[in-house]
C-alpha cells in the first residue's frame, strides 16, 4: 500500500523522467492555477462525501485531494521537509 512519502517520491520520479501517458505530468504542464481548481475540487468533494456519503466514499475522495496536494507541492517545488517543518 503506498504512503504519503511513498507517493511523493512516485510522483517526484514521473516529474523528473516525465514518462508517456502520465496524468501527474500532464496535470504539471497544466500549472499552478489548474492544480489548484484541483485542489479546490477535490477539498469540495471530500467534504460532502463525508457529509452525505460512505466513509468509503470520503476515504477516496480524500485520497484524491492528498495526491493533489503532492501535485501543488511538486510544481511549486516545495519538499515534503518544507511542509512538514510547518505542522
Ligand atoms: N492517487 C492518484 C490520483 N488521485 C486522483 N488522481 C487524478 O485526479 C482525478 C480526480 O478524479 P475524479 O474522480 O474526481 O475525476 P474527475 O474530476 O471526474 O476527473 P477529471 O475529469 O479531472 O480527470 C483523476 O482522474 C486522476 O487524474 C490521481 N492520479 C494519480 N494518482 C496516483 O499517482 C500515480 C501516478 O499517476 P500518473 O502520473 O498518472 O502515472 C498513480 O500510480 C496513482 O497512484
Amino acid at each position: 500500500m503506498k504512503t504519503f512519502d511513498s507517493l511523493f517520491a512516485e510522483l517526484s520520479e514521473k516529474a523528473a523522467t516525465r514518462p508517456e501517458g502520465s496524468g501527474t505530468v500532464a496535470e504539471l504542464d497544466a500549472g499552478v492555477h489548474f492544480i489548484g481548481k484541483k485542489l479546490v475540487e477535490e477539498a469540495a468533494e471530500s467534504w460532502m462525501a463525508a457529509e452525505f456519503q460512505s466513509d468509503e466514499d470520503a476515504a477516496e475522495e480524500l485520497s484524491q485531494l492528498l495526491y493533489h496536494v503532492q501535485v501543488m507541492m511538486i510544481a511549486k517545488g516545495l519538499s515534503l521537509q518544507d511542509v512538514y517543518r510547518h505542522l
